[in-house]
C-alpha cells in the first residue's frame, strides 16, 4: 500500500488516535525529537547547532532534539521565542528536561552557528506572523547557517498556506509519519528543501477516515501498465481518435504522435476536409480522416472503432467546438475521453452544459485544464478566488463535473470524482513550453486506448511527461518530449 499524504486536520486526528491507543503525547514528542536529531546528525556530522524553540509542540520537538544532540557530544545552543507563552504539558515537560541551557532569542547568534534548527512554529501556525518574528526569519535567512526545519519551515502551515511575507527557506525539512500538503504542493514544497519523513510510531490505521491523497509514483499505476501481448494485432493494442483543429494544426499532430508513442496500436486524426492535406502530408504512422460537416465529425466517435478520444488541442474556443464536443460526447460509444485546451475554453460561458454532457455521456472523461482554463470552468474554485488548497479545489471540480480533473502546474494534481487524488511532486520548469500540454494529453489518450482506467492513465501520463522534462531539461521543446517517450518506456520497463 502506498503512503498517503495528510492535511493538518488529518495529522492532528492521527496523533489523537495514536494517543488513544496508548502512545502518550509526551512520547510522541520524544520520538519526534530523537528521530529528528538522528537526521540532523547524519546530514551535518560536524558543526555548531543552534535550536530555535517556539511556544508549541514544534518547540517541544526542538528541546528534545537539542538534548539528544547534546548527548551525542554535539555543540548545541537552545534559544526560545516567546518563552512566556502557555505551552502544552508535554512540551513544557520536554522544556524542563532539556539538557541544554535555555537562552532568550538573540539574532546576533545566528552567524556563529553552522546549523540552525527551526522549531519555532509547525502545524499549529494559524495567523499571520508578527513583524518581530518576520524580522527574526529575515536575519536567519540572511545568515550563512544551514537551515533545518522541523515539520514545516516557519511561515507556512501544514496545508502549505503562507502566513509570512517571507517564509523561511530550509535546506532540510524533517517531518513526522507522513508528508503533509505543505510538502507536496507548490510553492510551499520548494521552501522545504530536501524532505525526510521519519517514523514516530503512528500507523495508517490511525488515519480515519483514510486519506485518499497520494504522491504520483510508479507504485500507483505500475501494475496496470498495458504491456503488449505477443499475439495482439494493432487494433487489439487500442485505437485512438484525435480531433484536429483547422488553424493550429501542430497541436493535434503533437498529440497524435505522443498517443502513438504511448502505445496506441492505431492513431487517427480527424479534421475538416479543407485542412486534410496539411495533416496528411505531415503524418506517416498516424492516419488522417477528413470530415465535411460537424455531424460527420461527431459521428466518428459514435461507433466503437476507437477506445479513446482526444478533443481540444488546436481547436478554436468557439461555439462550433462546443457543439462538436456535445454532439460527439452525448452519443459516444468510445469509453474514454480526454477534453483539453480549446474544448475546455469553448465552454467558458456555460460550463454547466459541459458537466451535464459528461454526467449524461456513457464515456469516462478526463479534463486537463491549467489554472487559466480551470478558472473559466470553475470560477468559484479558481486560484485567487478560493482559499482552499489545490487538492481540494481539484477534488471539488471533479465532483462537480463528474470527470477526472487534471489540474496542471509545477504540482499537477489529478483528482477523481470518487475523492482519490494524486500530486506530481517531481517536475521540470522546462515543461512550461508551447505544445507540452498537447503531448501530455496525447500520452494519456494512448494509455486510455490500451485499456488503462482514466485515473491510472492520467497519473501515469503525468509522471511520464514529468520524467521526460527532467531528463531533457534546458532547451526542450514539445517535439523532444514526443521523441523521448521510448526512453521513458525503457525506464519504466527496468522498474518491473
Ligand atoms: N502530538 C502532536 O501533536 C505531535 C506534534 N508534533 C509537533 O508539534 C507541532 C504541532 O504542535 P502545536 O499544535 O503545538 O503547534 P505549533 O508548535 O506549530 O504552534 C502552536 C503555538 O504557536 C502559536 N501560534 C500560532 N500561530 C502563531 C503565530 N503566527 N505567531 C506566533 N505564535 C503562533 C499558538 O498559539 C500555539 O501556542 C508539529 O508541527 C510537530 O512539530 C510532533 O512532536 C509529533 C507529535
Ligand atoms: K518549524
Amino acid at each position: 500500500m502506498m503512503d498517503s499524504i495528510l492535511d493538518t486536520e488529518q495529522m492532528y486526528a492521527a496523533d489523537r488516535a495514536a494517543i488513544a491507543r496508548g502512545i502518550s503525547a509526551y512520547s510522541l514528542i520524544d520520538r519526534a525529537g530523537v528521530a529528528a536529531a538522528e537526521q540532523i546528525h547524519v546530514r551535518w556530522p560536524t558543526g555548531k547547532i543552534l535550536v530555535l524553540c517556539g511556544p508549541g509542540n514544534n518547540g517541544g520537538d526542538g528541546y528534545r532534539l537539542a538534548s539528544q544532540l547534546h548527548c551525542w557530544g554535539r555543540a548545541v545552543r537552545v534559544m526560545e521565542y516567546a518563552p512566556q507563552r502557555a505551552r502544552s504539558a508535554e512540551a513544557q515537560a520536554h522544556r524542563e528536561q532539556c539538557l541544554v541551557a535555555l537562552e532568550p532569542l538573540d539574532e546576533t547568534a545566528f552567524e556563529a552557528a553552522d546549523i540552525v534548527v527551526d522549531a519555532l512554529l509547525g502545524m499549529g501556525l494559524q495567523r499571520p506572523l508578527s513583524a518581530a518574528l518576520q524580522t527574526v526569519l529575515q536575519s536567519l535567512q540572511a545568515s550563512s547557517a544551514s537551515i533545518c526545519a522541523i515539520d514545516v519551515p516557519t511561515g507556512i502551515d501544514g496545508n502549505g498556506r503562507c502566513w509570512a511575507e517571507a517564509p523561511l527557506q530550509a535546506a532540510l525539512t524533517i517531518t513526522f509519519f507522513r508528508k503533509k500538503l505543505a510538502h507536496v504542493l507548490a510553492p510551499s514544497r520548494f521552501l522545504c528543501g530536501e524532505i525526510k519523513v521519519v517514523d514516530i510510531g503512528l500507523c495508517e490505521e490511525d488515519v480515519t477516515p483514510p486519506s485518499y491523497l497520494y504522491e504520483n509514483q510508479p507504485a500507483l499505476w505500475q501494475s496496470a501498465i498495458p504491456w503488449p501481448q505477443p499475439l495482439q494485432h494493432k487494433y487489439q493494442r487500442g485505437a485512438a481518435l484525435v480531433y484536429g483543429g483547422s488553424e493550429m494544426t501542430g497541436a493535434a499532430r503533437l498529440s497524435a504522435l505522443a498517443c502513438a508513442r504511448a502505445g496506441a496500436g492505431a492513431t487517427t486524426i480527424a479534421c475538416a476536409s479543407d485542412v486534410w492535406a496539411i495533416y496528411a502530408q505531415s503524418m506517416q504512422s498516424v492516419m488522417v480522416k477528413r470530415w465535411h460537416s460537424l455531424s460527420q465529425a461527431a459521428a466518428l466517435s459514435h461507433s466503437s472503432t476507437y477506445q479513446a478520444v482526444l478533443i481540444g488541442p488546436g481547436l478554436a474556443p468557439e461555439p462550433s467546438t462546443q457543439e462538436l464536443v456535445m454532439r460527439s460526447l452525448l452519443q459516444t460509444q468510445v469509453s474514454s475521453w480526454v477534453v483539453d485546451a480549446g474544448a475546455l475554453t469553448a465552454f467558458a460561458s456555460q460550463p454547466e452544459s459541459l458537466f451535464e454532457g459528461i454526467h449524461t455521456s456513457a464515456a469516462q472523461v478526463i479534463l486537463t485544464p491549467h489554472e487559466g482554463e480551470f478558472a473559466r470552468l470553475f470560477p468559484d474554485l479558481a486560484l485567487h478566488s478560493n482559499q482552499k488548497n489545490k487538492v481540494e479545489r481539484a477534488r471539488q471540480a471533479a465532483a462537480r463535473s463528474g470527470a477526472i480533473v487534471l489540474l496542471k502546474g509545477s504540482d499537477t494534481v489529478v483528482a477523481s470524482p470518487d475523492g482519490r487524488a494524486a500530486v506530481q511532486t517531481q517536475s521540470s520548469p522546462y515543461l512550461a513550453s508551447a505544445g507540452s500540454g498537447d503531448v501530455l494529453a496525447g500520452m494519456m489518450t494512448g494509455l486510455l486506448a490500451q485499456g488503462m482506467s482514466p485515473w491510472l492513465a492520467a497519473n501515469m501520463a503525468v509522471w511520464m511527461h514529468s520524467q521526460a522534462g527532467l531528463i531533457l531539461g534546458a532547451g526542450l521543446i514539445a517535439e523532444d518530449l514526443v521523441q523521448s517517450i521510448p526512453t521513458i518506456w525503457q525506464q519504466i520497463g527496468r522498474m518491473n
